[in-house]
């Protein structure tokens, strides 16, 4: 029997209880999760067409490649870029053979050069192979997904997703909380522009306008950690970029996977199981192409758990090493929960489990104490360095987090319609992030999905969450581990207070609502997603900021754009 039928039949089963009035609220729980049966609820042939088109487009995107930059192609007889050149009327690059994938070539350049053009030729590049290829096949899935949430209730696909976090309004919930980090990612924004504008010139990045998205050091823009050769607030004074010890200490992926274990173990935390060490994937085969995605998985029998990364020897692979073991480390902590509570309390505490050990051992004085960096002084100027580089990471982050399925609850209600999907995503990437196009878009491209989590339908409201909840974390596990001083000198390594109060909340699984769950975690404070930590956590760096910012045109005004997105 097929599987969806065997589901199916079990679904039916369930429904037919009125499982709403039993007494016992954990039974009655169960159910409530048990009578979703999501997007097998769909007719036989449309459950087909709906995975074949997801594993269409992740394919298209995992394999998609673009050809090397070449200067020498790309020029008007005025000496500017030729927008259209080297591109035939489908957009497909001519006279080159793609030969380079978005990890590691493309993310590198992306990182590394200091070169608009071929930042620009990149940036393009990418979202002609990666983005615009998916756009029709997007439009079809969004119809059988929202067909599937009606079949369970819900009046779209998007409306399914929020219900993970059990609350009636989210999207008002979220907004209030982006109402008040707003301030803190505008005089980021400003003074990273204000850096990059000495660099670039006023012609390349205007004075008040938003930051052209291809200098971020990110294909997306979401995070600017590579930026900080450009931005960092005091240069020569210590920096927490480890790579440089990594290699020269000799590191593999292997060891770093082993440093991370340790830290975990150090809290009182589970080991990795024999079977992740035999059954991880955690360097880029060369005999055949994967999914380069990073990514953690629980086979569900309470012994099979495994990572799957492309992993570069660097620190930005250091802490999504952290972050991938993180997941692991909730899948083994709920493993004696009923199989329907083995997941994350919800969607935004599972991404925060590793980021919040990251926190940790990220600080200056951690790396010091694990021979990744030395002679690190407590001067005001490291602190403030240290600070910068977690909010290139944490702060440059938000918006993206959040406006991703901002854009896609919209597509799943129809509020956007199939004919502005492009046009929309940069309304929102420009009053959201403060960021535009470099060079004009329009509605033949589709530039949400040159970003992975739209193809592989993985939703991502999910980080915005985590990247707010993890300060709470991190700021109860350090009072747990009875640190004394600024919240962002804390490192809660070998604390196994910490360790405990952590366990407590993870081993819960989804068996509490998280509102409980955060409960428990800050010894009956909140229930509540709470900014203060994350604003306590970076309030030096905010300071030092307004500070630096005075005179200086804070925000942008997007009619300032150097290209107006739509042509
Ligand atoms: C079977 C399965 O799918 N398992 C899930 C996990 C689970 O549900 O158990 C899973 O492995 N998802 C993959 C995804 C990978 C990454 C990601 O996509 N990150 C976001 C956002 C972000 C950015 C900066 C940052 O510091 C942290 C997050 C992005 O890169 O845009 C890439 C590197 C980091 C995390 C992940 O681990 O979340
Ligand atoms: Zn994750």
């Amino acid at each position: 029997m097929e599987w969806s039928e065997f589901h199916r039949n079990k679904w039916k089963q369930a429904t037919t209880f009125a499982w709403k009035n039993f007494t016992n609220p954990l039974v009655r729980r169960m159910f409530s999760f048990v009578t979703v049966l999501g997007k097998a609820a769909l007719p036989k042939e449309k459950l087909q067409e709906l995975s074949e088109l997801v594993q269409d487009m992740k394919t298209t995107y995992s394999t998609a490649k673009i050809c090397k930059y070449d200067s020498t192609q790309r020029r008007l007889p005025n000496g500017d870029y030729d927008y259209y050149a080297d591109f035939d009327a489908e957009d497909n690059e001519i006279g080159c053979v793609p030969t380079l994938s978005l990890e590691p070539e493309v993310t590198q350049i992306m990182a590394r050069s200091r070169d608009p053009e071929e930042l620009r030729y990149v940036w393009r590049a990418w979202r002609e192979a990666a983005g615009k290829p998916l756009r029709h096949k997007y439009i079809r899935f969004v119809q059988l997904a929202n067909e599937a949430a009606r079949l369970n209730g819900f009046e779209d696909a998007g409306a399914y997703w929020r219900s993970d976090y059990e609350t009636d309004d989210l999207h008002k919930e979220l907004q209030e909380l982006w109402d008040v980090l707003r301030p803190l990612y505008e005089h980021l924004h400003a003074y990273v522009r204000k850096k990059l504008r000495e660099k670039y010139g006023e012609k390349v990045v205007p004075r008040s306008g938003p930051i052209p998205a291809h200098l971020l050091g990110n294909m997306w823009a979401q995070t600017w950690t590579h930026t900080q050769d450009l931005t960092i607030p005091y240069p020569g004074r210590t920096s927490v970029d480890v790579t440089a010890s990594l290699l020269r200490q000799g590191y593999m992926p292997l060891h770093m996977f082993r440093l991370a274990e340790e830290f975990f173990t150090s809290l009182g935390l589970d080991p990795m199981p024999l079977g992740f060490w035999q059954k991880s994937l955690i360097v880029k085969p060369t005999d055949r192409e994967v999914v380069c995605h990073a990514s953690a998985w629980d086979f569900c029998n309470g012994i099979d758990y495994r990572i799957k990364q492309c992993t570069r020897v660097t620190t930005e692979d250091l802490i999504t090493i952290h972050h991938e073991m993180g997941h692991i480390q909730y899948d083994i902590q709920y493993r004696n929960q009923p199989f329907i509570f083995r997941d994350g309390a919800n969607p935004g505490f599972h991404e925060a489990v590793g980021d919040v050990l990251a926190l940790s051992a990220s600080t200056p004085h951690h790396l010091q104490s694990i021979g990744l960096l030395e002679n690190v002084d407590d001067s005001y100027e490291t602190d403030i360095n240290f600070l910068f580089t977690m909010a290139l990471d944490k702060i440059a982050f938000l918006p993206f987090g959040y406006l991703v399925d901002l854009w896609r609850w919209e597509v799943f209600s129809g509020k956007t319609g199939e004919l502005s999907l492009n046009r929309r995503w940069w309304e929102l990437r420009l009053s959201l992030q403060g960021v535009s196009p470099p060079l004009p878009r329009d509605e033949d491209d589709f530039d949400p999905g040159a970003k992975f989590h739209i193809p592989a339908n993985v939703p991502y409201i999910r980080y915005f969450i985590s990247f707010i909840v993890q300060f709470q974390f991190h700021a109860e596990l350090c009072k747990a581990a009875g640190h004394v001083g600024p919240l962002h000198h804390c490192d809660i390594y070998r604390s196994h207070k910490a360790g405990t109060l952590l366990r407590n909340v993870l081993s819960l699984g989804k068996s509490r609502p998280w509102t409980e769950a955060l409960l428990i975690l800050t010894s009956g404070k909140t229930s509540k997603l709470d900014v203060k930590p994350i604003l306590e956590y970076f309030a030096p760096l905010i300071a030092w900021l307004k500070s630096q910012n005075r005179g200086e045109f804070v925000g942008w005004r997007v009619s300032e754009a150097i290209v107006q997105p739509v042509r």
